[in-house]
């Protein structure tokens, strides 16, 4: 099948090389021509494991192409997968503005029967607002069929998750174009949920809020923890176990960022009170996620004592969350700029970025960051970091703190090499 991807992001990047890879002809599509250059000369502009094998072997072979002229692709495949930004807009609600200019362009050249795909999480109601827009613009609905089809995957195990999904969620107005879209996915081996489209939307919000709230609990659980002393991975290993709850994300920390859990949150809490529902929980799981940076900061200023005359903080991480470059709504960067503000002098090291943040010095690897430093901050979980050479770091670090903000270290470890660890729910 010939089919156009719309937006060359890391959905789109991904959905691409998977869809070649299966055996489609896929013709990967931006507007951002410069971000296409670097495409076609092999050159992929973000971080993902296995992506730039999977795109450069695809390419190869012949079944993926990048391309600048959106409309022209769109004019000629069959299939089209919306996967453009929907970014939080200032009121919360999610910014359709990509979405409406990738609908004007589709109202220019739906010519021939089309089946539209769309994976950028939207909110409830959107596929019915699409065909109203459609049709005034000129498209008769008899010409093409919009399914819904929300993307499940993680940044750092895109491909994995693409491959390997838990589900695929398809959501249509009629069976024959849910089939059809499940038909593109052969031979991905896993379970269909074919339903309308507003429940497929619906899923995607509820599935990212229910994760949030996870991690939001098992914070809030942590604090309980400091308070009677009990250690937090211990707890979370204890409730996992259940199968009814399940071990996974349940590890305490500075909280969640990127550039999906709290724009989808408020995402959906926005379209909820556009239909007079509040989301109490909601609000409280964000609550609990800003807070949390500042429980952290107490600790360190615990720590650290009054005096912030040349107190060196050494950060490690910045991205929001290991295997990725996106600095999206990252906890780290949140929390190097509130370390700096407080007065701290902040040396930072990431594996991948470097983003300019006012005040804060970047180093060119983890050993030249904690040179000198009062405290060490573990701001994400990257390898390389839990299996840093603590002995080195030891004797380079002015002072002995470490703040664990991923609960990634071995506490008995980091002990017995003479440093003062401090993490949240972790005695
Ligand atoms: N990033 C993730 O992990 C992830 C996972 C699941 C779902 N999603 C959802 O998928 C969507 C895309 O997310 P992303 O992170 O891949 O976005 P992104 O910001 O990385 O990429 C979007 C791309 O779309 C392009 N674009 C914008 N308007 C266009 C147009 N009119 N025509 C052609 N190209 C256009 C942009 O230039 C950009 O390259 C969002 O709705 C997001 O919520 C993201
Ligand atoms: O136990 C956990 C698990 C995650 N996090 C944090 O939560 C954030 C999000 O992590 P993760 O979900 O792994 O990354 P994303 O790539 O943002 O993926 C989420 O958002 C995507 C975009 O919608 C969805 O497709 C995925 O299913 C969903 O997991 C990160 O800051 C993590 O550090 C925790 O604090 N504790």
């Amino acid at each position: 099948m010939n089919i156009c991807i719309v937006g060359a992001g890391y959905v789109g990047l991904t959905t691409a090389a998977v869809f070649a890879d299966i055996g489609h002809t896929v013709y990967c599509t931006d507007r951002d021509s410069a971000k296409i250059d670097k495409l076609k000369q092999g050159i992929v502009p973000i971080y993902e494991p296995g992506l730039t094998e999977m795109i450069d072997k695809n390419q190869a072979e012949g079944r993926l192409f990048f391309a600048a002229n959106v409309r022209r692709h769109m004019r000629n495949c069959p299939v089209i997968v919306i996967a453009v930004g929907t970014p939080s807009a200032k009121n919360g609600s999610a910014d359709m503005k990509y979405i409406l200019n990738v609908i004007k362009d589709l109202s220019l050249v739906i010519r021939s029967p089309k089946t539209i795909i769309m994976k950028s999480t939207v909110p409830p109601g959107t596929a019915d607002w699409v065909d109203e827009l459609l049709l005034e613009y000129g498209v008769s609905s008899d010409i093409y069929e919009l399914v819904s089809n929300p993307e499940f995957l993680r940044e750092g195990s895109a491909i994995e998750d693409t491959i390997h999904p838990d589900r695929i969620i398809i959501g249509a107005n009629k069976e024959g174009a849910a089939m059809r879209v499940k038909e593109l996915y052969h031979p991905i081996d896993t379970r269909f949920l074919l339903t309308h489209r507003v429940e497929a939307e619906l899923i995607k919000y509820a599935s990212n809020a229910f994760l949030a709230t996870k991690i939001s609990f098992i914070n809030e659980i942590s604090r309980v923890c400091d308070a009677f002393k009990a250690d937090i991975t211990e707890v979370a290993k204890g409730i996992g176990m259940d199968n009814r709850i399940g071990p996974k994300f349940l590890q305490a920390g500075l909280g969640y960022g990127g550039s999906c859990f709290p724009k989808d949150v408020n995402a959906l809490s926005y379209a909820a009170s556009t239909k007079q529902v509040k989301m109490d929980l909601l609000q409280a799981v964000k609550k609990i996620n800003r807070s949390q940076l500042n429980i952290y900061l107490n600790k360190l200023n615990h720590k650290l004592g009054e005096s912030r005359d040349n107190v060196r903080i050494a950060v490690w991480g910045a991205t929001f969350k290991e295997n990725t470059d996106d600095t999206r709504y990252s906890q780290a960067i949140a929390f190097m700029k509130i370390l700096t503000k407080q007065g701290y002098q902040v040396y930072a090291y990431d594996p991948l970025v470097s983003p300019p943040i006012p005040s804060v010095i970047w180093c060119s690897d983890k050993y030249e960051a904690v040179k000198e430093a009062d405290a060490l901050v573990i701001a994400t979980v990257w390898p390389e970091f839990i299996e840093a050479d603590w002995g080195r770091v030891k004797q380079l670090m002015k002072r002995n703190i470490i703040l664990d903000g991923r609960n990634g270290l071995d506490k008995k470890m980091m002990k017995a090499y003479g440093f003062e660890f401090t993490g949240v729910g972790r005695p």
